[in-house]
């Protein structure tokens, strides 16, 4: 019996392909793990998402380690996964994947090239 609101494992897999191919549906939770450079990088990430989390009122477990950090959500009151858990996980992909050095405006983005700045593995 499946609580209300959630979804199927089937449906989980399929909607992840679809719409968030670089996440994984694991231990009931949808996760996602950055590569980094380092653990400042690693803390600053993690502040990125705490920030979302707080702001959408939606918490996931970060994990933050040397060279990475792995974020996993559920919905922890049905106890399942529901459509507020896609929704962070889009918008945490959006905000900590974005490169504006490739979208043309103003911003250049960080130098990959340069080794005092660099941040997340974008080709992780
Ligand atoms: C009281 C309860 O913790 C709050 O309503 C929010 C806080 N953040 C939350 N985060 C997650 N992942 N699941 C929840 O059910 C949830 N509930």
């Amino acid at each position: 019996m499946q609580a209300k609101g959630t979804y199927e494992e089937s449906d989980i897999t399929a909607r992840l392909s679809k719409d968030l191919p670089t996440w994984r549906y694991e231990g009931g939770q949808l996760r996602r793990t950055y590569g980094t450079h380092g653990f400042k990088a690693s803390v600053m990430v993690a502040n990125a998402v705490a920030h979302l989390a707080e702001a959408a009122w939606h918490h996931p477990d970060i994990t933050i380690s040397f060279g990475k950090v792995e974020v996993a959500i559920e919905s922890h009151d049905v106890g399942g996964i529901t459509d507020r858990d896609f929704e962070l996980a889009a918008k945490i992909e959006q905000v900590i994947m974005w490169q504006p050095g490739k979208e043309g405006g103003a911003l250049t983005g960080t130098p990959e090239n340069e080794s005092i700045a660099r941040y997340i593995k974008y080709n992780a």
